[in-house]
């Protein structure tokens, strides 16, 4: 339902994006990683047409509706709650007793319910969150576009909206495309996820998104899920390495790999042994 092809972006002449490539089908949820201004929130504006590309084409059917929200809601100041979930509407022309109808559903369901005459400056942040979150559904996208929505709230209402926004998507078979920090969203909802690295977009695969997550761990080309590991106080052979700080230090050879918690790799020789290491051992299966 949309495809970008070879999309590059440059601002002040650094590169930000470099031919991505992405496909979209109705109903899959994608998720993009990638360390902090890697330009996740810059491909979102260029999908939405908030920012022009540069060169490359983004291929879209022409009824396709994306509906964007970012980290920090952005509401009609001069609109009540309800007024401004049932915005879309009236914009569609539907008639006010309908709308109110339909918002007022929605507005129950981000459990806003008793809320609707307030003006957004009289809602936190969270509330003004949800406000936008039910605005959006109200509007009936093919495709969200989710900058982080879940950021700037707490742990439960984080759940509780994560919940929500991806049973409706199932339901109402709508595509989403969500940048995120967050482990469940991507382990548990994701059905792709996309890397963002120096300007270019891959496909990450399950375990390589677990040690992104630091859930899991590199040595020597391998990946081992931390959750397939054992710990042990028995150091014998080369199968064995030590967990510290979440750093894995491997023994048996001429030198260590150290795993950083951003997933880097770091060799040291055996000689810069570090001797605060603690009796913590690691007995790495296949994973
Ligand atoms: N309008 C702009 N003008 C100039 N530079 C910009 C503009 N928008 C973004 N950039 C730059 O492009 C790069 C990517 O920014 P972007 O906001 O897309 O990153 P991000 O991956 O979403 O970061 P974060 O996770 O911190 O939100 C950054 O270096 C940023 O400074």
């Amino acid at each position: 339902m949309m495809e970008l092809r070879n999309i590059s972006k440059k601002f002040e002449g650094k590169i930000v994006l470099e031919c991505v490539n992405l496909s979209l089908k109705q109903g899959e949820v994608i998720t993009i990683l990638g360390k902090s201004g890697s330009g996740k929130s810059t491909l979102l504006q260029l999908i939405a047409a908030m920012e022009p590309i540069d060169s490359g084409e983004i291929q879209k059917n022409v009824e396709t509706m994306c509906a964007y929200i970012t980290q920090k809601p952005y509401l009609f100041s001069h609109m009540t709650v309800l007024q401004n979930i049932a915005f879309p509407l009236k914009c569609q022309g539907v008639r006010k007793k309908e709308r109110y109808a339909i918002a007022k559903n929605w507005l129950e369901k981000v459990e806003l319910f008793g809320l609707e005459d307030r003006f957004p400056y009289e809602l936190s942040g969270g509330q003004q969150q949800r406000v936008s979150i039910a605005r959006a559904f109200v509007y009936q996208p093919d495709v969200f576009l989710m900058d982080e929505p879940f950021a700037n709230l707490d742990v439960k209402l984080s759940r509780q909206l994560q919940h929500l926004i991806f049973n409706e998507m199932k339901q109402r078979n709508v595509a989403g495309i969500f940048v995120t920090h967050n482990y469940e969203e991507t382990k548990m909802y994701a059905d792709q996820t996309f890397l963002l690295q120096d300007g270019k977009l891959t496909t990450m695969s399950e375990q390589e998104v677990e040690l992104y997550f630091n859930e899991g761990i590199q040595i020597e080309g391998r990946t081992y899920l931390i959750s397939n590991c054992v710990l042990t106080n028995n150091l014998s052979d080369r199968s064995i390495a030590v967990l510290l700080d979440k750093k894995v230090h491997l023994y048996g050879v001429d030198f260590y790999v150290v795993i950083l918690p951003n997933g880097q790799k770091q060799f040291m020789k055996k000689s810069q042994e570090i001797n605060t290491i603690v009796p913590l051992y690691l007995v790495l299966k296949e994973g």
